[in-house]
C-alpha cells in the first residue's frame, strides 16, 4: 500500500505553520511557516484608531484561516504527495486563546459594526487584562469552598475562560449579550473546518475549568461572581466536549478547495500547542517533564494519580494522553524575555558586531555569554517579565535584575536572562516533586532548544537533569498530525491510539545535555537567592511590582 500521509498546524504566537507528515514512521516530509498578517495587536486594533489599554493582547481571526490557505497548499506543492494520501489532519493552538461569535459561528470583529470594540476580537493567550476577575474568580471560590481549586493549584489564571469571558461581561455588556458562544480558537478553527462547534477535553479542562467527571463549576458558582454568568456553561459555553483524538468531522469540500486536499478527510478535535507536543516528543508515560520551549514555556508532565501541587496550571484526567492525569504548568514569557532584550535593552555597538559576523543578535550574545562560568557574572533576575504563571500565578508580577554595577556588559545581562527562565524551571520541577509527582528526566522541543546551546546547557544544570532534545522541529505539529491520524483510523491508514502512533512516529536525538558537575554545585547557591528573591517579591513580603504597576495605572 502506497504510504498515508497526515497533516498537523500548530498555531503559534505569531505564526502558524504546517507540517506533512508520513504515517509509517513520522518522517516530515515538508513543512511551511506563515506569519500571522495582523501579528500580535497590542496597541490598536486593525483599521481603526481605537488603541489598546496596558495589558491587551489580541488577534485577527482571518489570521488563521491565512495559515490553512497558504500554509497547507505549500506543504502538498513541496512534497509533492497526493492528495489522495492525505488521510487526516489535527491543529494544535495557543491557549486559552478564544473568541466571541454568533450562532452562525462568524467572529463578532468581522461585523462591521463591532469592529472597533475591542473586546469583538480574538483574545491571545497572554491578553492579561483580566487579573481583576481572576482575582476575584479566586477570592469567590476559596470562600465557597469550590473544590476545583485545588485541581488548578489554588488559582485560576487570568489568561483563562471564565477571567476573559468576564472581562466582557464587566466590561462590554451589550457585547456579551449579542455573543452566542465563547469558542476557544483552535476549536474555531476546526469548525471553519467541518461546519462541526465540538469542544476539545484538554481546553475545556484546562482553561475553562471542566471535568471529566463533575463538568463545569456549579451554577451557584457562576451566580456568585455575576448573577448574568449563572447559566453561562448551558448557553455560551455550551456543546458537548470530546476526548483528544475524536474526529470532529470531515473537511467540507470548500474548504478542501481552499487547503489543496480532498474534501471528506478526517479532522481531529483542537487540541493546545504544548499537550500535542508531548506525543510529538514521544512521551506517553510519567516521569518525563516535557517542556514546550518557546515565547514562554509549558512544562507536561504524565501522573497515575491526581496530586495538589501548588501554582500548577492544572490536572486533567485523559488532558494529555487517554488513561493518565496530565499536569501542566508554565512560565509565561522565555523567549519573550530575551526578545525584549535584543530588542529594547542592547547598545548599538552590539548589534553592528553582530552584522559584521553575520549573526543574529541572540546569537552574537550566546557565544560572549558562554565565555562566563555560572556566577562569574555577578548578576540575577527574576524572570517576571510577562507576569509568574507558576507557581505563583501572578500575572501583576514584573522583572528584576540585580547585581549591575558601571561594568556590567550585555552579554552578562543576556546569560543572567537566561539564567533566570532556567530558575523558574527549576521551581516547577520542584514543586512537582515535593508533591508526589515525580520527574526523572527532562525532554525539551519547541524552537529554543534549536536555537540556543547554552540555554539548554543552562537548564541542566541548574535543574540538575539529563534533557533530551526532540528530534523534531515542529514537534506541536507532528503531535497534532498524529491526533489527525488517529482521528482517521488505522482503517484509513492511520493509527487507533495515539500511543500506537507515538511510538512509530516520535524521535528524540541522540546527543543529550547532561548536567556539568561544578556547574551543578554553583547553581544551586545562585538558586537559594533566586527562591529568596521570589518569595520576598512574589509571596506578599513586598509588593513593590504591583504598587508600581497601580501608579503607572492611574498616572497613564
Ligand atoms: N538564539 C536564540 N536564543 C534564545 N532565544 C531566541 C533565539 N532566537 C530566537 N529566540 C526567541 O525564540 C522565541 C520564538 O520561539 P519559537 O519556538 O520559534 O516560537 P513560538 O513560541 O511562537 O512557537 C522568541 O521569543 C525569540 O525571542
Ligand atoms: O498556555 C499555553 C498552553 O497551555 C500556550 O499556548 C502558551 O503558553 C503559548 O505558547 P507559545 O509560547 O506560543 O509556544
Amino acid at each position: 500500500m502506497a504510504p498515508k500521509y497526515a497533516i498537523g498546524v500548530d498555531y503559534g504566537t505569531e505564526s502558524g505553520r504546517a507540517v506533512l507528515v508520513d504515517l509509517t514512521d513520522g518522517t516530515e516530509v515538508a513543512d511551511h511557516v506563515t506569519p500571522y498578517p495582523h501579528n500580535v495587536i497590542d496597541e490598536q486594533l486593525p483599521d481603526s484608531n481605537v488603541k489598546l489599554e496596558f495589558d491587551w493582547a489580541l488577534q485577527h481571526p482571518g489570521d488563521y484561516i491565512e495559515v490553512l490557505k497558504q500554509s497547507v497548499p505549500a506543504v502538498m506543492k513541496a512534497s509533492r504527495v497526493d492528495p489522495a494520501d492525505v488521510i487526516g489532519l489535527g491543529i494544535d493552538f495557543t491557549a486559552c486563546t478564544m473568541l466571541p461569535v454568533d450562532a452562525a459561528g462568524t467572529p463578532l470583529c468581522f461585523k462591521p459594526e463591532l469592529k472597533d470594540q475591542p473586546h469583538s476580537w480574538v483574545k491571545l493567550w497572554k491578553h492579561h487584562a483580566a487579573q481583576d476577575e481572576a482575582n476575584l474568580i479566586n477570592e469567590i471560590a476559596e470562600q465557597r469552598g469550590e473544590t476545583f481549586l485545588p485541581r488548578y493549584g489554588g488559582k485560576i489564571s487570568s489568561e483563562w475562560m471564565i477571567a476573559k469571558v468576564w472581562q466582557i461581561l464587566d466590561e462590554a455588556p451589550e457585547l456579551y449579550e449579542q455573543t452566542d458562544m465563547f469558542l476557544e480558537a483552535t476549536d474555531w478553527v476546526v469548525f471553519q473546518m467541518t461546519g462541526n462547534k465540538v469542544r476539545n477535553s484538554c481546553t475545556a479542562g484546562y482553561k475553562a475549568i471542566w471535568h471529566k467527571q463533575d463538568g463545569y463549576p456549579s451554577r451557584e458558582f457562576f451566580k456568585a461572581l455575576n448573577p448574568q454568568l449563572e447559566n453561562l456553561t448551558e448557553t455560551k459555553l455550551r456543546g458537548e466536549v470530546v476526548p483528544l483524538g475524536t474526529k470532529a468531522g470531515e473537511l467540507t469540500p470548500e474548504m478542501a478547495g481552499l487547503m489543496g486536499l480532498k474534501p471528506g478527510i478526517a479532522i481531529a478535535v483542537g487540541n493546545v500547542d504544548a499537550h500535542a507536543a508531548v506525543p510529538g516528543v514521544g512521551v506517553v508515560s510519567p516521569g518525563k517533564l516535557v517542556m514546550a520551549m518557546g515565547t514562554s514555556i509549558c512544562h507536561m508532565l504524565l501522573g497515575t494519580e491526581e496530586k495538589r501541587v501548588e501554582g500548577m496550571c492544572g490536572v486533567v484526567e485523559d488532558g494529555i494522553i487517554p488513561g493518565y492525569m496530565g499536569y501542566e504548568a508554565g512560565q509565561s514569557a522565555v523567549g519573550d524575555i530575551f526578545a525584549w532584550y535584543v530588542e529594547q535593552g542592547v547598545p548599538a555597538y552590539v548589534k553592528e558586531a553582530a552584522e559584521k559576523e553575520g549573526v543574529n543578535v541572540h546569537e552574537w550574545l550566546e557565544a560572549k555569554a558562554s565565555d562566563y562560568q555560572p556566577g562569574e557574572t555577578g548578576l540575577l533576575a527574576l524572570d517576571w517579565w510577562n507576569g509568574n504563571r507558576s507557581v505563583l500565578v501572578d500575572t501583576d508580577l514584573t522583572g528584576l535584575l540585580i547585581g549591575c554595577t558601571l561594568l556590567t556588559k550585555p552579554e552578562e545581562i543576556y546569560r543572567a536572562l537566561l539564567e533566570s527562565t532556567a530558575f523558574g524551571t527549576r521551581k516547577i520541577v520542584d514543586a512537582f516533586q515535593d508533591n508526589g509527582v515525580e520527574v526523572h528526566e527532562l525532554c525539551a522541543c519547541g524552537g529554543l532548544p534549536q536555537k540556543n546551546r547554552l540555554l539548554m546547557q543552562i537548564y541542566a544544570d541548574v535543574t540538575n537533569r539529563e534533557i533530551k532534545i526532540a528530534d523534531s522541529k515542529q514537534t506541536p505539529a507532528l503531535g497534532a498530525a498524529m491526533f489527525g491520524a488517529v482521528a482517521a483510523g488505522a482503517a484509513q491508514g492511520g493509527y487507533d491510539t495515539i500511543v500506537e502512533a507515538a511510538q512509530k512516529m516520535a524521535r528524540v536525538r541522540k546527543d543529550t545535555y547532561k548536567p556539568i558537575p561544578e556547574n551543578v554545585a554553583v547553581y544551586e547557591l545562585l538558586y537559594q537567592e533566586y527562591s529568596k528573591l521570589h518569595d520576598y517579591f512574589g509571596r506578599g513580603e513586598n509588593n513593590v511590582m504591583k504598587r508600581l504597576k497601580a501608579i503607572k495605572e492611574t498616572t497613564a
